[in-house]
């Protein structure tokens, strides 16, 4: 069998190197042809000289280092230019933020199988994404653990027969304080995940439960599931990873440990399931409590905007989050504090001009205009 050639977006963060680790553990399964990257260059020149197969790489910015005889693309398109000129056969993008989307519907349009980890580009683009697959007959698999986990569920069953899709949340990092306590969290405090270790965006959104609000509208767009049908639920361990309950009552789960390589494996070697090497794979004959306590939409009111966002579609998505990454970027940068990361999500909805079928280029607008708001809002 043929190494499957992989195109890797993202590849020095968190997703990025759990990916290359997978990768690196098949080396008769899989090949690295090519790898982007925000800022990280030197990082990124480790990573092409450990793997001598990558033809192309890109970068946000021109590299003040040499990358030697590849393919180099830097600046705006550079990811893009790195699918169109690359021989792959599967994009995983692991890039984060809206910029995800258009890299996304080009490995679509290009008739490339997407491993999606960017949950950004169905927050902002589900409704394009989709109707790109369509057009193009390709498939997204997911790897965001929830949706991972949904996936292996759902094998050898229809969505036809499905009861509810059971989204777990771990409620983050600040899960035992109350709303009036978080008036005076800290940054530090914000990126300490209890389970995950997670870059530092995907981080703070656990903390808000934007994190979930925007899984809850990725499995609409993943699993064409209806917004009655999705629910969340809070599970502090982050053992079972989702559930999906059938019409006739059966739940099936998925159990693991808080280890992204399992999910990021399945979406590049699905329907098989090959071994993987996990640091603390999870033992399920050791005893362990189980805990599930139900949403609370007064605690993590950012909840109910996924469903807005489901039933009104247009571009709320690409608002929720272009106001959400600001508002992040704001609070990690000290400017503003953890409460008014919500505040800035809601402002934002509310002063936002709503387009009910909008192209890639109208989200890429209101994606701009939302963070020019929450920017403005605090000034
Ligand atoms: N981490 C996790 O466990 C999970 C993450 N996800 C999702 O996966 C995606 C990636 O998350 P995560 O790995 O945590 O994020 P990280 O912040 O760790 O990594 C982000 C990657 O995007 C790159 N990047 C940043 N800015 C740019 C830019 N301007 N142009 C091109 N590339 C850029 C970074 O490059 P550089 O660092 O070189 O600047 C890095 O390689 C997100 O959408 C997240 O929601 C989903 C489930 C779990
Ligand atoms: C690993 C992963 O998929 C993250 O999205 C994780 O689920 C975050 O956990 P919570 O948002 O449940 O805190
Ligand atoms: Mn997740």
């Amino acid at each position: 069998m043929k190494p499957k050639r992989i195109l890797l977006l993202g590849a020095t963060g968190s997703i990025g190197t759990q990916t290359i680790d997978v990768i690196d553990q098949h080396p008769e399964r899989f090949e690295l042809v090519g790898v982007s990257a925000g800022h990280q260059e030197q990082k990124l020149k480790e990573i092409v000289d450990s793997h001598p197969s990558i033809q192309c790489v890109g970068l946000a910015k021109k590299p003040e280092i040499d990358f030697g005889d590849v393919q180099l693309f830097y600046g705006e398109g550079a990811m893009e230019n790195c699918i169109k000129e690359t021989e792959y056969d599967l994009l995983v993008n692991a890039t984060v933020g809206f910029r995800g989307l258009k890299p996304t519907l080009a490995s679509i349009e290009k008739g490339k199988d997407v491993a999606l980890a960017n949950k950004e580009s169905l927050v902002a683009g589900g409704e394009l994404v989709n109707e790109a697959l369509e057009r193009n007959g390709v498939r997204l698999y997911p790897i965001d653990s929830e949706h991972s986990a949904i996936f292996q569920c759902l094998q050898g069953n229809s969505t036809k027969e499905v009861k509810r899709l059971i989204i777990t949340a771990s409620g983050g990092s600040f899960r035992d304080k109350n709303r009036e306590e978080l008036k005076e969290v800290s940054v530090q405090e914000a990126l300490a995940h209890p389970n995950w270790a997670m870059g530092q965006r995907i981080t703070i959104d656990s903390a808000t439960m934007v994190n979930k609000a925007f899984e809850v509208i990725e499995a609409h767009y993943l699993f064409n599931v209806p917004k009655e049908k999705i629910g969340v639920v809070l599970h502090k361990q982050s053992i079972v990873h989702s559930m999906v309950e059938y019409d006739d009552h059966a739940i099936m789960a998925q159990l693991g440990s808080a280890d992204m390589r399992l999910p990021i494996q399945y979406a590049l070697t699905y329907p098989e399931r090959l071994p993987l090497h996990e640091k603390h794979p999870l033992d399920m004959l050791l005893s362990r409590t189980l805990d599930f306590k139900a949403m609370d939409e007064e605690r993590y009111p950012m909840i109910k905007i996924a469903y807005e966002v489901i039933e009104k579609k247009g571009n709320l998505g690409a608002i929720f989050n272009g106001a959400d990454e600001e508002a992040v970027q704001l609070f990690l940068s000290g400017k503003i504090s953890f409460l008014q990361i919500e505040e800035s999500i809601v402002q934002a909805l509310l002063n936002s001009a709503y387009i009910e079928h909008p192209t890639y280029e109208q989200l890429a607008k209101s994606d701009q205009e939302a963070r020019e708001f929450v920017k403005m809002y605090w000034s």
